[in-house]
């Protein structure tokens, strides 16, 4: 299985966003960061993949079959956009959300597997503790892991995730990138995150896009991407790449002078 974007235009009225932009094929397994200063076009690349929003022109193409093919409830299935606010009725608790996001997708009667799966996923993240505590209860971060807990509950093929650590404390950053990481490997995702801290997606991604000015700029692993000028054009920073003891990657970034 693999996720490729061919020429992929998108635009709100007059404001071009996306221009021709294409993807290299992304394989099953596979864990890539989406870097690109705000306003880039991040989350309209990711609404257009899900079919969120209309595109001007352009192909998105899972398994072989064009995304266009697909029906609504199939698209709706395999590819999942995580957005960075969290929906979710503040009335129901953790578990029942996790399991009104399951029954959406697979009628509504209620299964002892249903609730095996939702108790599991739960486990997975470590939130089980908070099962029985309402949405309107929780943290910006506990609500962040509840939302990646109602998209991987579905078990989908493709999944976007819009910046799933902003509300994160270093540790939970640290776990949550872990366990998608896993995931992505032991369910054969293909996982697209939007991340801002470069750093962590050198250490979790196996590879790295960077998207700017309505394109993607370049596409590569951490060590082929993070060494490029094209990262600080992007950003509008210097950039100084360190390697760790270890081998670990480690860009240090300072405003240009007069910026
Ligand atoms: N619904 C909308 N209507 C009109 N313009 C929009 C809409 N959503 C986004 N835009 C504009 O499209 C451009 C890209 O926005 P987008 O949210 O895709 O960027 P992003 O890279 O995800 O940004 P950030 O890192 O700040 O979250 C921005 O100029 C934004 O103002």
């Amino acid at each position: 299985m693999s996720l490729s974007v061919t020429n992929l235009t998108a635009s709100y009225g007059s404001h071009l966003v996306l221009k021709e932009l294409s993807i290299a094929n992304l394989e099953k397994g596979s864990f890539t960061a989406l870097l690109g200063p705000n306003a880039a076009g991040k989350s309209t690349l990711f609404k257009s993949i899900a079919g969120l929003i209309k595109t001007q022109s352009g192909d998105v193409v899972l398994n072989d079959k064009n995304l266009k093919d697909y029906s609504k409830i199939e698209r709706a299935r395999d590819v999942i956009y995580l957005p960075q606010s969290f929906y979710s009725s503040l009335a129901l608790s953790v578990f029942e959300s996790v399991l009104v996001s399951l029954k959406q997708k697979s009628g509504w009667r209620v299964k002892p597997e249903d609730i095996q799966q939702v108790a599991e996923i739960l486990a997975l993240l470590n939130i089980e503790h908070l099962a029985e505590k309402n949405i309107s209860e929780l943290s910006g971060g506990q609500k962040q892991l509840v939302a990646l807990a109602r998209i991987l509950v579905v078990k989908p093929k493709v999944i976007l995730l819009d910046e799933p650590t902003s509300a994160l404390d270093l540790h939970h950053q640290l776990s949550i990138l872990t366990v998608i990481k896993k995931l992505t490997i032991e369910r054969g995702l293909i996982t697209i995150a939007a991340l801002h801290d470069v750093n962590l997606a050198a250490k979790f991604c196996d590879q790295i896009i960077l998207l700017d000015k309505g394109v993607i700029q370049t596409q590569g692993d951490a060590h082929k991407v993070l060494a490029m000028p094209i990262l600080g054009e992007a950003y509008k920073v210097k950039t100084l790449l360190e390697t760790g003891s270890k081998g670990q990657l480690y860009l240090d970034a300072e405003l240009l002078e007069g910026a």
